[in-house]
């Protein structure tokens, strides 16, 4: 049996620091590297303004916008939404100063191999596994007695409060989400990387949740969507909130919402900080489209799942994409 040493890939932020050549696990097999620069063109993102969507005389044009970006790209940004600047600014900071700690105090909140919560990078299931240039740290925030508190890190002092804050439950509404939907965070941490023509930050995939919030770092770029076989940069606004729907809002919309494919590219100067948010249904809920957007024209595209994160873990590490259609189980291949 392997050990945990072997099932345990090093720290990025380690090899980065000691100038350490990548290993060629870390390697991207596709034959579309990663690149940040000028060339790769900007999405046009929708900006949704929450407090126009929630006030009766602009909520029509502003519920336009958000129905084109979820059908078309399958995310847009969003602002206004409450959170004020100086506590994003506080949840970057936070995330800053853990990773910046030294690594004995991290290995505190180590994830154990077998399982995704906690501090790490990812789980190595097969030798032929490419692995993404980033450390995590993997949180449950809700529901709460799901917590596990022994992840959670002690310093910086802030930390524990900052997360149990960013509770966004209530943004999960819809009834397929169940009373209990599990709500949970990944500080994303991307070092400098010596080869960021052949490694990337996170290697293209969708998101397994039903909706995602994504805190993007001030400063540094590295996200890109693709449509139509083409990838996109996105766009920094620093105190706007991204939003992508996940696999699970597309198989409720009946396809009409996209869950976009999307990676993130690496660069050889800054690091890069992120927090991903993820709104997921309860396990036991069976997730299908709704009774509403399923007609004689427009049959049911997706088949019934449940616990569908589940499933698609097990395809993730391999580069697959499961295929959801009502059609059978084939699978997309990511790279
Ligand atoms: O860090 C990012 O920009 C995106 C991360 C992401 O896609 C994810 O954690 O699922
Ligand atoms: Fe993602």
């Amino acid at each position: 049996m392997a050990t945990m040493a072997e099932l345990m890939s090093n720290s990025v932020q380690e090899m980065a620091a000691n100038g350490q050549e990548p290993p060629v696990k870390y390697f991207y097999k596709g034959n579309d590297g990663g690149v940040l620069d000028s060339s790769v063109p900007l999405i046009e993102i929708q900006v949704v303004d929450l407090g126009l969507l929630s006030s009766p005389s602009t909520s029509a044009q502003e519920l336009e916008k958000l129905k084109l970006a979820l059908s078309t790209w399958g995310c847009f940004q969003v602002i206004n939404h409450g959170m004020t600047s100086s506590f994003l600014d506080k949840i970057r900071e936070v995330s800053k100063q853990f990773f910046a700690s030294p690594m004995e105090e991290k290995q505190k909140y180590s994830r154990e191999a077998d399982s995704i919560e906690g501090y790490g990078n990812d789980m190595i299931l097969s030798d032929h596994q490419t692995i993404d240039w980033t450390d995590r740290l993997y949180l449950t925030i809700s529901p709460e007695d799901q917590r596990k508190i022994k992840f959670w890190p002690e310093n910086p002092k802030d930390f524990r409060a900052m997360a149990i804050s960013l509770n966004l439950e209530e943004s999960c509404f819809l009834d397929q989400y169940g009373e209990q939907p599990l709500v949970t965070a990944r500080f994303n941490f991307y070092p400098p990387c010596p080869k960021p023509d052949r490694i990337l930050g996170v290697k293209p995939h969708a998101d397994a949740s039903a909706v995602t919030f994504l805190l993007q770092d001030k400063e540094v770029e590295g996200l890109q969507f693709l449509k139509d076989n083409e990838w996109f940069r996105v766009p920094i606004i620093p105190h706007a909130l991204l939003v992508n729907v996940g696999d699970q809002v597309e198989i409720m919309s009946n396809g009409i919402f996209k869950s976009p494919v999307h990676r993130v590219v690496t660069n050889t100067k800054r690091e890069r900080n992120t927090l991903a948010v993820f709104c997921i249904p309860e396990s036991d809920n069976e997730i299908k489209p709704a009774d509403g957007l399923i007609s004689e024209s427009r049959p049911s595209l997706y088949r019934k799942v449940k616990d569908y994160v589940s499933i698609y873990f097990q395809h993730y590490q391999q580069g697959n994409r499961p295929n959801r259609s009502s059609k059978g189980f084939d699978l997309f291949h990511l790279q």
